[in-house]
């Protein structure tokens, strides 16, 4: 049983001001941050390392931490990377709570699933648009989220890609039990197609971010998941 969770995508924030806007949008309802790891090798971009996360965990308190005094959110880090192995260690030792390396990117999801969850991370695995879904089968059941890319990973602001939404239904269909994000040109306009098709983790970086409002857009995709998850009789809190 799965509910919304929506995980704006740092990416489109002010990084001169990351904090601030991330606890804007921590205090306008986000669950999650989603952070973008880009490498310049496994996609043609770069964004942030390490020492920037660390900092951003400094000001942001642990989800699972009752005590903090911070606004606290679960840190979903999104590694665009070539040999996402080399990077374990680092991450959980930073304050990471979801490794999500891509398919396309080890040559040995199995191993690398087991170094995750030794280092106290949730692990979760990604396919870019060109890769067929059917690579997850296997790996699913030892796995917190799958990840449906919904444009090429690299940039943002990008053009969802609504074909993207028949990888959606299929993994719902047999993993109902899933977290199943979706990541790329989300916004109010195109979320309802991601929630029927089944995803219940949202990623959005320019609608949330650039958003005049931020709250009216998460309670937005939060109400359309819910629904199509209730729908379904797959919600639970
Ligand atoms: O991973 C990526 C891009 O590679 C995404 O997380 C984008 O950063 C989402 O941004 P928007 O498309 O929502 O602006």
């Amino acid at each position: 049983m799965v509910h919304a969770i929506v995980a704006p995508s740092i990416l489109a924030s002010d990084f001169a001001n990351l904090g601030c806007e991330c606890h804007n949008v921590i205090n306008s309802g986000a669950d999650w941050l989603h952070i973008d790891i880009m490498d310049g090798h496994f996609v043609p971009n770069m964004s942030l390392g390490q020492p920037v996360v660390e900092s951003l965990r400094k000001v942001i308190g642990k989800y699972n931490d009752p005590d903090a005094k911070l606004p606290r959110a679960f840190f979903d880090c999104h590694m665009m990377v070539s040999e996402p192995e080399k990077w374990v260690e680092d991450f959980a030792r930073i304050g990471c709570d979801q490794f999500t390396f891509h398919y396309e990117a080890t040559k040995d999801p199995v191993a690398l699933v087991e170094l995750i969850k030794k280092h106290g991370m949730k692990a979760a695995c990604s396919v870019k648009p060109g890769t067929p879904v059917d690579v997850l089968y296997d790996l699913a059941p030892s796995l917190d989220m799958a990840l449906v890319m919904t444009v090429e990973p690299g940039f943002g602001g990008q053009k969802f890609m609504a074909g993207m939404m028949s990888k959606v239904k299929d993994l719902r269909t047999r993993f109902p039990n899933l977290n199943i994000q979706v990541d790329g040109g989300l916004g109010k306009q195109n979320v309802e197609l991601a929630a029927e098709a089944g995803a219940n983790v949202i990623v959005a970086g320019t609608s949330v971010f650039r958003a005049e409002d931020p709250s009216d857009v998460i309670g937005f995709m939060k109400t359309a998941v819910n629904g199509a998850l209730e729908t379904k009789g797959l919600y639970h809190e």
